[in-house]
């Protein structure tokens, strides 16, 4: 190792040590924690199944820089290198549309076996796999409504894709030895005030009991339930909305799913997770950056990331929560912008745990809330990006910004020649 690396190291932790913290310990901690990089940032959320379909459900990607992966193994390629400059094992978040098949199918005939090859590749890395069905960019879906659809075959389409994701979702479980996140999110709303706002949310009800109908063991699966509050053309009504999925996963002993552009531009979810893991099991994180609307722009170290890692470290709530990345930006390279979200992310995770906790919470039960607002503005600057450096390089990853060096020379050679 670089001997100025390890003496930065060796003099911030000091630091810390002063405060009782235990680097060592932290960065133990950090180096097990798993985060799901989302496949759909590889390709502006193209899939390989649909080709012909426009992006539709509400979302949109922007710009067109070059490179993005065309094929699976291009996807892989281009994951395997993100994953080369990010420290810690990881897991990748696949949609139904990133199928890897030659045979003709639709989405609700999706079976294991279409995702044998995505399978091969994460046993053989070292990979989990987490699984989402697809209920857009398809033509059962183009007048924006899919398990709240009036039209009861329609739904019943949407329903059997339920079905066949959790089955390939307990196949990734069972053959990687890790469970699968299966996260459902429903585009389903309307751009104008409805009337009717009730009858859409029983029949999604309905069709996500269903769906949920058959037992699957949590050793292999967990179903997670993503709520939104407006989509492009669903900005007056959407069906699946906070309140919904709060109720439906109580009572169904469902996970949620917490996606931060979700929710009105102004508020912002760490405040919500204690409140949320106090009555369900478990958490589920779509880490984006909403920019005025739900723009999934890169995640950045930006006060609400840093709440949200302080929020999950504070609270001991890091062992109930699965973390999740959810941007697609189409205007910078493909792999620089997974490596930028997912080291931000777990830069602030390791921020967080590089803070005097307990004594900060003795502090606030004290009453003295000048020294608790002097400590915690003071430990901003303190020196954790050694400690990052130094976890950069001990897990044989770049350290700063020369990761950038290899993308830079993976985009000439390899990307550029798509
Ligand atoms: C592509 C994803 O399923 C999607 O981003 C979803 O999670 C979402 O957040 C929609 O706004
Ligand atoms: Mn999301």
């Amino acid at each position: 190792m670089d001997a100025n690396i390890l003496n930065s190291f060796n003099e911030a932790k000091k630091l810390y040590e002063k405060h009782g913290i235990d680097v060592e310990d932290a960065l133990d901690r950090l180096s097990r924690i798993k985060i799901s990089l989302h496949c759909w940032q590889g390709d502006d959320v193209r899939g390989f199944m649909n080709r012909g379909q426009e992006l539709s459900g509400g979302i949109a990607v922007t710009g067109s820089y070059p490179g993005r992966a065309a094929t699976p193994n291009q996807l892989r390629e281009d994951i395997e290198k993100a994953f080369a400059l990010i420290p810690g094992r990881h897991k990748v978040n696949l949609h139904a549309i990133y199928a890897d098949t030659d045979e003709q199918v639709d989405l609700d005939e999706l079976a294991p076996r279409h995702f044998a090859s995505w399978v091969n590749w994460a046993k053989e890395k070292g990979y989990g796999l987490d699984f989402n069905p697809t209920c857009f960019s398809h033509e059962k879906a183009k007048d924006g409504f899919t398990l709240s659809h009036p039209d009861s075959e329609i739904r019943a389409f949407w329903i059997r894709h339920g079905k066949a994701s959790r089955k390939i979702a307990e196949s990734f479980g069972r053959e990687l030895g890790q469970p699968c996140v299966t996260n459902f999110w429903i585009p389903d709303g309307y751009k104008d005030t409805p009337v009717d706002r009730m009858m859409p949310r029983v029949r999604l009800m309905e069709s996500l009991d269903d769906i949920f109908s058959e037992p699957i063991s949590e050793e292999y699966n967990i179903d997670a339930v993503e709520s939104k509050l407006f989509g492009i053309g669903s900005e007056s009504y959407v069906v699946g909305s906070h309140e919904f999925y709060m109720g439906y996963a109580l009572t169904r002993g469902k996970t949620v799913c917490f996606d931060l552009g979700h929710f009105h531009p102004t508020e912002t979810i760490a405040n919500k997770l204690s409140s949320w893991l106090l009555f369900g099991d478990q958490l589920l994180l779509h880490v984006s950056r909403p920019v005025r609307w739900d723009s999934d722009h890169v995640v950045t170290m930006d006060d609400e990331l840093l709440e949200i890692a302080r929020e999950l470290v504070r609270g001991g709530l890091l062992d109930r929560t699965h973390i999740g990345l959810d941007f697609f930006d189409g205007t910078i390279n493909h792999v620089a912008a997974w490596v930028i979200g997912t080291r931000n992310t777990l830069k602030a995770l390791l921020r967080a745990m590089l803070e005097p906790v307990d004594r900060l919470k003795e502090i606030e039960l004290e009453g003295d809330f000048t020294s608790r607002l002097a400590l915690v503005e003071e430990f901003k600057s303190y020196p954790f990006g050694a400690i990052w450096d130094y976890y950069c390089s001990m897990a044989g990853t770049p350290v700063r910004e020369e990761w950038l060096t290899e993308v830079k020379r993976y985009e000439r050679e390899v990307l550029f020649t798509r």
